[in-house]
């Protein structure tokens, strides 16, 4: 019997990501993405992994379908691969790549799975990457039309929308640090994709109200932390208000708020004079409030002061003592309590949907056919409780899509690092259930743990 037994319309669900698990990279009629672009570049993934194949999800969704069915999902979050639909960016759609996504709906529906579908989810057209992808303010028009329309061709029957998956790792992770697609190392260029991309979620969240099937919720996912002090001393506090300033509040605050947080948009145009914000962006950004926001949260960040960077200045540290995940983070789900209570109160009670939770560990023992992931189970077991507690706090939360439904391509890592609920051989693709899955199963039907 459950002791901590969630809200009566709890959503139980699992995420993917397309570039991550469907393959099919140029069939059909799919255009490149930035990412079939870098991830062939040598040395740019892990044993030069590409998403060429994947989990082979394009031609094997029943399958994986019936599999979320068995699992007793409620919700499964996917991206649509904008290329797929629209190989160029804009223009001509690619008839067979709509068709996969409105097969894929209607299966996930026929199977009493809700969508919640990523309209953004990192692999953008290359040939719009060609034009300075999101670096050219163009990019924020394309992007509202590619939005409008999905939001009229699925609309009907997806009512759940999330426009952009972690607009700071899309900029940091791609325009600054270089370790994702594009691989570019440009701070200030950094700075404005996160300005166009916020603006281009405001455009979509404009063009779905306008839309005939604007019934639904529409918001946008972030990776958030808590950000903690290394020790009490005023630098290291400093940097752990920097670290939640260009982390947190740089993208809740105008999605939320309706404006950039003071700080750090002073260090931003002070030191980068970026971004460049043109008259009647921010009253664009203001005037789009959306339904909910939605949460990635893996791990919280301990902080401290650091020269490393003449702006950034401070260092993520490693906690003694701590457990930590196959990703080398750290497993602090008192973080996940914390990062939702927080935001409950900061930003007056929003709607909240924890879009990805979840951990990659080693998955190499099994007991019979089923993978052994114990260390899985536990993290899930620890975070699903933390977010009861911040239930019982009063916190809004709606759901909660355990990152991942199978294991996938994890980007730079290539396939080496597994957070899948089901295991995937990658020579024979064949879907194997881990013990997480099982117990995640009776999670689902028993509404709690
Ligand atoms: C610090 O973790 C980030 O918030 C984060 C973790 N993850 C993500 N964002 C991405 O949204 C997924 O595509 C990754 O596969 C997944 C696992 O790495």
């Amino acid at each position: 019997m459950a002791q901590l037994i969630f809200p009566k319309d709890f959503l139980w669900g699992a995420a993917t990501a397309s570039y991550q698990i469907e393959g099919g990279a140029a069939d059909d009629g799919k255009g490149e993405s930035i990412w079939d672009r870098f991830s062939h570049i040598p040395g740019k993934v892990t044993n030069g992994d590409t998403g060429d194949v994947a989990c082979d999800h394009y031609h094997r969704y029943r399958e994986d379908v019936r599999l979320m069915k068995e699992l007793g999902l409620k919700g499964y979050r996917f991206s649509i691969s904008w290329p797929r639909v629209f190989p160029n960016g804009r223009g001509a759609v690619n008839p067979q790549g709509i068709d996969f996504y409105n097969r894929l709906v209607d299966e996930l529906l026929a199977n009493g799975i809700e969508p919640a579908v990523t309209l953004y989810h990192w692999d953008l057209p290359q040939a719009l990457q060609e034009n300075g992808g999101w670096g050219n303010r163009a990019i924020v028009d394309d992007f509202a039309a590619y939005a409008a329309y999905l939001f009229d061709v699925l609309g009907d029957r997806v009512k759940k929308w999330i426009t952009h998956n972690e607009p700071w790792v899309v900029a940091f992770a791609g325009h600054f640090q270089g370790r994702h697609a594009p691989g570019l190392t440009d701070l200030p260029l950094a700075v404005q994709v996160t300005h166009h991309l916020i603006l281009s979620h405001a455009k979509a969240v404009q063009a779905y109200r306008a839309s005939k099937h604007g019934d639904g919720q529409i918001g946008i996912t972030l990776n958030l932390y808590p950000s903690v002090p290394a020790s009490d001393s005023e630098s290291d506090r400093a940097a752990a208000t920097l670290v939640d300033g260009h982390n947190n509040r740089w993208f809740l605050d105008p999605v939320l708020k309706g404006e950039y947080p003071a700080d750090i948009l002073r260090l931003y145009q002070e030191r980068l004079n970026s971004p460049v914000i043109e008259p009647g962006d921010m009253e664009c950004i203001a005037a789009s409030p959306m339904d909910f926001l939605g949460i990635n949260y893996y791990f919280q960040k301990v902080v401290k002061h650091s020269e490393v960077h003449p702006i950034l200045q401070f260092e993520e540290i490693k906690p003694e003592g701590s457990e930590y995940t196959a990703m080398n983070w750290e497993i602090t789900p008192q973080g996940l309590t914390d990062l939702l209570v927080r935001l409950d109160r900061d930003y007056h009670h929003p709607d909240l949907y924890i879009t990805e939770n979840g951990a990659a560990f080693k998955d190499d023992r099994r007991d019979g056919g089923v993978v052994d992931d114990q260390d899985r189970l536990k993290f899930l077991q620890q975070h699903f409780a933390a977010a009861h507690r911040a239930l019982e706090a009063g916190v809004k939360l709606k759901g909660y899509y355990v990152w991942s439904l199978m294991d996938n391509f994890e980007w730079a890592h290539g396939y080496g690092k597994r957070f899948g609920l089901i295991y995937i051989d990658y020579q024979t693709l064949e879907r194997t259930w881990k013990k997480s899955a099982l117990w995640y199963r009776e999670v689902i039907r028993d509404n709690g743990l």
